[in-house]
């Protein structure tokens, strides 16, 4: 069976605008773009997860917000369970630390970057709900 891997991506608003990052061209999903944040461990809270991925991929403290929304989806090299939340960031700093590039966009330019396939359902959910 395929692995199954629980994901957490932050939705972080200033001023209006969303955090979009674009993976590297090393990785898997090479140059897509995603909310920042990575996998589950073991015994940790999802909220705690995003912390620790903001912290880690852009050295970017956030308080976390509303859950947006829960989705599914079957890669070739696994299936990813996708969580997504709001958050806000802390500190006024993000460094680059694994992603090839940043946008900030308003909701209504979210659908003109290329998004992970399974990131499509939370990104049509936040251009709706904006
Ligand atoms: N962080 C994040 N990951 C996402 C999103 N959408 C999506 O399909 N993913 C996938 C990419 C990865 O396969 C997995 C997250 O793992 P990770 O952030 O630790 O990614 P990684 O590149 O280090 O993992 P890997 O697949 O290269 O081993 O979930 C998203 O919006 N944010």
């Amino acid at each position: 069976m395929k692995k199954y891997i629980k994901v957490v991506g932050a939705v972080i608003v200033k001023e209006g605008k969303i955090l979009c990052a674009q993976r590297n061209k090393n990785t898997s999903l090479p140059l897509m773009w995603e909310f920042p944040g990575g996998k589950i461990e073991e015994n940790e809270s999802p909220e705690n997860a995003l912390k620790r991925e903001l912290m880690e991929e852009m050295q970017c403290e956030i308080s976390v917000g509303d859950k947006i929304v829960t989705t599914v989806h079957e890669y070739n090299f696994a299936t990813i369970e996708l969580t997504t939340f709001y958050a806000e960031m802390l500190n006024d700093q993000i460094v680059l630390e694994e992603h090839a590039d940043l946008k900030w966009l308003s909701p209504n330019e979210l659908g003109t970057i290329e998004w992970a396939p399974a990131d499509v359902e939370a990104v049509e959910k936040i251009m709706k709900d904006a």
